[in-house]
């Protein structure tokens, strides 16, 4: 190995540290035979200590990108690196630091979860109390003690998030976790996620749950059919497509003449009853909407202000709307 690693505690610079990529990936290509383009040429860079969201529909290529971060399959063209290590060749060192939780995951039905646990934390060379990481993930010790065929999907998926923090990992990959959790499960991921970066560890989250990855990531990235559509933050994604935001207010009566569509920032107007419902693509027209209003003689009886949803954004970049399933996952 000729690179050197780079661990949560190794540097007393946060600054410095901020800078380093724990993800990067340059021409990244998977193609499988002739027909199927996975990923098509990804250049992307997750920083450390950020909680990034890789965001897209359906057979998008998060899988796969993980796939080859983790050397699970070999890319067609193109390179990554992992916490500075090259993923194709230095597969252990990442796999020593990395905690994952994969989209599919074997586990042995007739093991306890303990027992699942004991021989992640033996694989690793970790020390971790399984008590505590069962405790962490809500896990009741007495469903650890027992065989995981017997287990239901969110608990299932407890103990695999329970596998991925063994060791403390500089970075945690998370594959759709929030795949079978109800939304208290849903709650503990994202707690997992924020209390990992807090303590200086980075979050790569890939999920079609939209709303779960507005509310826990730093930035996302969009990919769609294998290629990147954008990287940004939320507010960034937003204010580049202009989606804006909905002011509704109800005002006691509809003055005579209306005159916020001549505001800047103002896309649109309309009126229904007393209710009048303006969007705004500029965030400081939202305060300029209610004074105009008052200016134009009515009083302001209630106002309600609506961001545009991830949803509006994914469907913007991508083409796709969530399927349902995925929209009732959300579940909050
Ligand atoms: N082993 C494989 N052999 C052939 N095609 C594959 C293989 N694995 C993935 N694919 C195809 O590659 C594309 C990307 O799949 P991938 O699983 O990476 O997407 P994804 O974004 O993770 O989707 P999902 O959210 O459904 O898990 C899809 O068209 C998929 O059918």
């Amino acid at each position: 190995m000729d690179q050197v690693p780079r661990t949560k505690t190794d540097s007393g610079d946060s600054s410095a540290r901020d800078e380093q990529a724990a993800i990067e990936t340059s021409g990244l290509t998977k193609r499988y035979g002739d027909d199927v383009l996975a990923v098509d040429d990804l250049n992307l860079t997750v920083y450390e200590g950020e909680i990034f969201g890789f965001l897209g529909p359906n057979g998008a290529g998060k899988s796969t990108t993980i796939d080859v971060l983790m050397d699970y399959v070999r890319p067609t063209s193109g390179s990554a690196t992992v916490l500075g290590f090259d993923a194709q060749a230095d597969t252990r060192a990442i796999h020593q630091r990395v905690g994952i939780l994969p989209d599919g995951y074997g586990l042995y039905d007739r093991l306890t979860g303990r027992k699942h646990l004991e021989y992640a934390v033996d694989l690793k060379g970790a020390d971790d109390d399984p008590a505590t990481l069962l405790e962490r993930v809500g896990l009741d010790p007495s469903a650890a003690d027992r065989a995981v065929g017997g287990y239901s999907k969110g608990m299932t998926q407890r103990l695999a998030l329970a596998i991925a923090l063994v060791g403390d990992p500089d970075l945690l990959i998370l594959d759709e976790p929030s795949s079978g959790l109800d939304p208290n499960g849903v709650r503990l991921v994202r707690e997992i996620a924020r209390d990992h970066a807090d303590r200086g560890g980075t979050v790569f989250f890939s999920s079609h749950i939209l709303s779960q990855v507005e509310a826990v990531c730093d930035r996302v990235a969009i990919l769609n059919r294998g290629r990147l559509v954008a990287v940004d933050s939320i507010g960034g994604l937003r204010d580049a497509l202009g989606t804006g935001s909905t002011v509704t207010l109800a005002v006691d009566a509809i003055p005579d003449e209306l005159t916020l569509g001549e505001l800047a920032g103002v896309t649109d107007v309309a009126v229904d009853g007393r209710t009048i419902r303006v969007n705004v693509d500029d965030p400081a027209a939202k305060v300029a909407v209610i004074d105009r209003i008052r200016e134009d003689g009515a009083a302001v009886l209630d106002v309600s202000i609506a961001e545009s949803s991830l949803e509006d954004l994914f469907t913007a970049y991508t083409g796709d709307t969530p399927s349902e399933a995925a929209a009732q996952e959300v579940g909050e």
